[in-house]
């Protein structure tokens, strides 16, 4: 770790020649989060598994990456989230840490990892930051996690919040709903100031009424990042291959399709096969002699 790299002391927006417009130059801590959301300037999370994807995302000016617990679907084809284990996650973590230079690194401590007690959320915790080399947790849950959040805080470790859907919950919730609505709204700003009390340096909102969040985000001083919450939330977030169009299932309303990359990658393949088939490829400058 040098100080040159990590630019010590210097804001990681607007100095410098930015190579993202927009983006981070240097690289991101927490509180450069809560400045921008002092400042009123949303920003974009995306979820990131793998080495050249983080360093896309990376050099694209993304100031935080997640490691989510997501990978269960889009990395390992588990119907749900819960399948996923610490094992299967850290690699992943590792992978995305040592191709990013600039972006905050979130792993998210997969079902089963920290539920248990405050001492197991610290020791999965810390796994995460020696193991996984990850910048940063992130468990659901509110009020009956706030010890959870407290004790890893108190370790040192940043921890993100998530509230509202909550995917490792969905068989107490009875599936992808949205949540939040009526006299559960007070319930959640309760949840999300006791993250806030506990530590915790951001908040995740995923599939609540925009009203609702407008209304959480106003009230805590650290950021909430949207996921299904509307306009209102100081950040956005998007599992990068629903946002990218690589993943072939029905997305959730919630997302935006920015490009067809499975389109691509079935073009590129399909192309490949002919030329092989028809003896093409290799071509002459790809053979040695
Ligand atoms: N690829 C992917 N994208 C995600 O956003 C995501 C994951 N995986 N895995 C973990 C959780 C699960 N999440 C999900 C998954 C599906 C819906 C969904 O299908 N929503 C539908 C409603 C479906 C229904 O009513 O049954 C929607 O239209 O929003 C929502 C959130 C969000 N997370
Ligand atoms: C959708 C985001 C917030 C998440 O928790 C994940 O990707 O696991
Ligand atoms: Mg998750």
């Amino acid at each position: 770790m040098t100080a040159v790299s990590h630019g010590e002391g210097q804001a990681p927006y607007g100095t410098g020649a930015a190579p993202a417009p927009g983006g981070p130059t240097k690289r991101v801590r927490v509180h450069h989060l809560r400045e921008l959301k002092e400042r009123g300037e949303p920003w974009p999370m995306l979820t990131a598994y793998d080495t050249y994807t983080a360093a896309i995302f990376d050099q694209a000016g993304i100031p935080v990456l997640l490691v989510g617990d997501s990978a269960a679907n889009t990395v390992y084809g588990y119907q749900t989230s819960l399948p996923v284990t610490v094992e299967e996650m850290l690699p992943l973590v590792r992978a995305v840490t040592r191709s990013v230079t600039k972006a905050l690194v979130v792993a998210d401590l997969p079902f089963g990892s920290y539920q248990v007690s405050p001492e197991q959320a610290l020791t999965t915790a810390v796994r995460f930051m020696k193991d996984g080399q990850a910048h940063a947790v992130k468990l659901e849950g509110g009020r009956r996690f706030a010890a959870h959040v407290e004790a890893i805080t108190s370790a040192g470790v940043p921890v993100m919040g998530h509230l509202g859907f909550t995917p490792q919950s969905e068989h107490n919730l009875g599936g992808y709903r949205v949540q939040g609505r009526g006299d559960a709204g007070d319930e959640m700003v309760a949840d999300a100031l006791a993250l806030q009390e506990a530590g915790a340096f951001a908040v995740v909102l995923e599939m609540v009424p925009a009203d609702v969040a407008k209304r959480i985000t106003s009230e805590l001083a650290i950021p909430t990042v949207g996921i299904g919450a509307g306009p209102d939330c100081d950040a956005q977030v998007l599992v990068w291959q629903d946002m990218a169009g690589l993943n072939q299932g029905k997305a959730p309303r919630f997302v935006k399709r920015y490009a067809d990359v499975g389109g691509v990658i079935a073009g590129a393949a399909s192309e490949f096969a002919a030329e092989v088939r028809g003896r093409q490829f290799p071509a002459p400058e790809h053979v040695f002699h």
